[in-house]
């Protein structure tokens, strides 16, 4: 499941090799070769060091190897039961193949490659602090840090509240029979987050960043100001970038429309996730900023003395009173994937191939000709259209009291992932979404 110890540099594939956006392997230019200078923090899922590599100085963040509960898995209870569940090699063996496939779209590690590949080869990489390319850790360098951090007890196993058992290391073993490497991913280093940098520019500025954002494809950007740093988002491991099976029915071709329709509603919901976590941070930072700074009056949604009702427009419809409109301000899912070649691997034979056929232009990409970056970037609307959910009473209801819960479940079935449709996800009726 996890990436192997390479051999040689080409087994540094752009990862994840899964439809959509890829990063590339970190350029050290020769031997791996990294000097470990401080433990910057961690968050669920990861470690976070200053580095120098090549006589610059980085951010290199290493993933934890976690437990199923610390990211999107899928539900195993259709094929295994009660009484075999518990037997490891049971359990591995169909665990496997479902785990990876889910693995490449939302295992943190995965996210972040995707949500930073999508911004490089969408020419948007402003968005973000800066990425250089993935890391697998060789084993002389972990042993480094074991030593040098030794009175920090690092672990790369479970979360930050609960380190694991070494068995989630171990469970996916390399061809060889090694564990698998530490897997990590050089950024720009960050230096003030925004909980001392916060004012209503910088609050702006990211509410603006996250639009920018989906409509790029990218959402669940889990903002909170210990996430923006120097004014710039720093952390993509629970981020969705399209395609994606929460937000792109037609990966599988065999969900049924009851299916297709409780996908749509969990990608509104993701969407909705990033503006009302913008709406809790600024309300938090207020408090705890209470009388020490100004207030920041920046707000996604109108009413801004009301935590959850925002985005329900009660009366919106004429025509139908018991009907109710949800809305929030971008629709990720029309960010056309395709049009971007699915990966940051891209031939420059195909770019030549479109650009002659005038694709690009037709597409609204034009060149940038910044060193280093991307050769193609994408244009943004400065007004995207609004994604409007026109659903019933009990739903809206339910959108106002507990948006996000319960998460939709999935499950794998031959070479496909399908969501869980059981009594908690049965709605009342599911609503007709409307972009525009
Ligand atoms: N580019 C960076 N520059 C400076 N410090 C950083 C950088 N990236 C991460 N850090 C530090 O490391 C900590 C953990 O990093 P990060 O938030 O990316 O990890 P995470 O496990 O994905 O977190 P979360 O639990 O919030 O999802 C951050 O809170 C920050 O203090």
């Amino acid at each position: 499941m996890y990436p192997d110890w390479p051999e040689s540099d080409a087994d540094l594939v752009p990862l994840p090799q899964c439809d959509g956006p890829k990063l590339k392997p970190f350029n050290f230019q020769g031997p791996q070769k990294i000097e470990f200078l401080e433990y910057l923090g961690q968050g669920l899922h990861a470690h976070a060091f200053k580095v120098k590599i090549l006589g610059q100085i980085y951010a290199l963040k290493l993933f934890r190897f976690l437990d199923d509960e610390d990211w999107k898995c899928p539900e195993n209870e259709t094929e295994i039961t009660r009484d075999n569940y518990n037997d490891d090699r049971v359990y591995l063996n169909h665990n496997r193949e479902a785990m990876k496939a889910f693995y490449n779209y939302a295992e943190p590690f995965s996210c972040e490659c995707r949500a930073f590949g999508r911004l490089q080869e969408a020419g948007h990489e402003e968005l973000a602090i800066k990425c250089f390319g993935y890391v697998l850790l060789d084993e002389a360098h972990e042993q480094t840090i074991m030593t040098q951090f030794s009175d920090l007890r690092i672990e790369f196993t479970g979360n930050c509240e609960y380190s694991g058992d070494e068995y989630l290391r171990s469970r996916f073993l390399s061809k060889d029979g090694r564990v698998p490497p530490i897997r990590g991913i050089v950024k720009e280093l960050g230096l003030k987050d925004a909980d001392e940098t916060l004012q209503a520019p910088l609050a702006r500025k990211i509410l603006r960043d996250i639009k920018k954002l989906q409509q790029l494809g990218i959402m669940r950007v889990d903002i909170a100001t210990r996430q923006v740093m120097d004014g710039k988002i720093i952390d993509f491991s629970m981020a969705v970038t399209t395609p994606h099976f929460l937000t792109n029915p037609e990966l599988n071709p065999h969900l049924t429309p009851e299916m297709v329709s409780a996908v749509e509603l969990e990608a509104f919901k993701s969407c909705l996730h990033d503006y009302v976590d913008f709406h809790i941070m600024i309300s938090d930072w207020n408090l705890e900023n209470k009388g020490k700074k100004r207030k920041v009056s920046v707000f996604p949604f109108p009413k801004e003395d009301s935590e959850d009702r925002g985005w329900v427009i009660e009366h919106g419809l004429r025509s139908k009173t018991a009907s109710t409109r949800l809305y929030t301000f971008v629709d990720p899912r029309k960010y056309d994937w395709k049009a971007c070649p699915a990966s940051a691997e891209a031939s420059e034979k195909e770019k030549t191939k479109r650009r002659r056929s005038g694709r690009i232009l037709k597409r609204g990409i034009h060149e940038n000709r910044e060193a280093g970056s991307s050769k193609v970037r994408r244009r943004l609307s400065s007004k995207p259209s609004m994604w409007y959910y026109d659903c019933d009473g009990p739903l809206a209801q339910h959108m106002v009291s507990s948006p996000f819960y319960p998460p939709l479940r999935w499950e794998y079935k031959d070479g496909l992932m399908f969501p869980l449709i059981d009594d908690e996800h049965t709605y009342p009726a599911y609503g007709n979404s409307i972009s525009n």
